[in-house]
């Protein structure tokens, strides 16, 4: 049996993606959450909440809509020939953990080696926010950042790290306050090449 058909309804398995629902029954959920919560979604207060939540979603996970590709598209040649380590640091990101739904707070540097152009320094922080607005996982949206930016930009090497709090763990359950995260991937030259990572590590302050 073709392990890509959907046994359901034998449609391909992309076909298989949940409907997705309309702003009405989003809103709608909202409010049974509310109710779930404890309070009365009917109160004066909480009328508009429902619209509200689903607009603040609208921004939350527009990542969805976004493509790293256009994102990086662009790239200048005339750059007097720097070759060198291009890094931008301290990115301020937030995100939610695909957990909890709950934010997950930081800030990410991004470092890669020029290999045939390089790209504008905003696209660097565009490229996070296109996975931060996504519900994820703050490793897999470490290696999505460096993924990206090795299929679009073909960098000699490519670093990112992220430091992040997560709400989940400081706002419930083990409520370990001020814990923060630090994932990091390191490509190519970053990857072979220790000095490069120590360059990395320098130049971040984070050694
Ligand atoms: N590896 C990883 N874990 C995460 C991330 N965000 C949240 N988590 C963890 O996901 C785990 C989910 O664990 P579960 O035992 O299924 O859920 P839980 O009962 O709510 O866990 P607690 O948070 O320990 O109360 C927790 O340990 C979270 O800290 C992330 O970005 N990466
Ligand atoms: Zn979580």
């Amino acid at each position: 049996m073709d392990a890509r058909v959907n046994l359901l309804n034998g449609l391909p398995v992309e076909a298989a993606k949940p409907r997705r629902p309309s702003r009405a029954e989003a809103e709608a959920a909202v409010r049974t959450l509310i109710a779930w919560a404890g309070d009365d979604p009917s109160r004066e207060g909480l009328l508009e909440t429902p619209g509200r939540v689903i607009r603040a979603y609208d921004e939350f996970f527009a990542g969805y809509e976004q493509d790293a590709g256009a994102v990086l598209s662009k790239t200048f040649k005339e750059v007097g020939g720097y070759d060198d380590i291009v890094l931008v640091r301290d990115i301020p990101f937030n995100s939610h953990c695909e957990h909890h739904m709950v934010p997950f707070v930081g800030k990410a540097h991004i470092a890669y080696l020029p290999h045939d152009g390089v790209v504008g320094l905003s696209k660097l922080a565009r490229l996070v926010e296109v996975f931060a607005r996504r519900l994820q996982t703050q490793e897999n949206l470490t290696a999505q950042i460096v993924d990206a930016i090795n299929e679009h930009l073909n960098p000699r090497g490519a670093a990112v790290m992220l430091e992040a709090e997560h709400m989940c763990m400081s706002m419930r359950g083990v409520r370990a306050h001020g814990a923060s995260t630090v994932t990091h991937r390191f490509t190519g030259v970053f990857a072979e090449d220790r000095v490069e990572q120590d360059r990395f590590f320098a130049m971040t302050g984070t050694r």
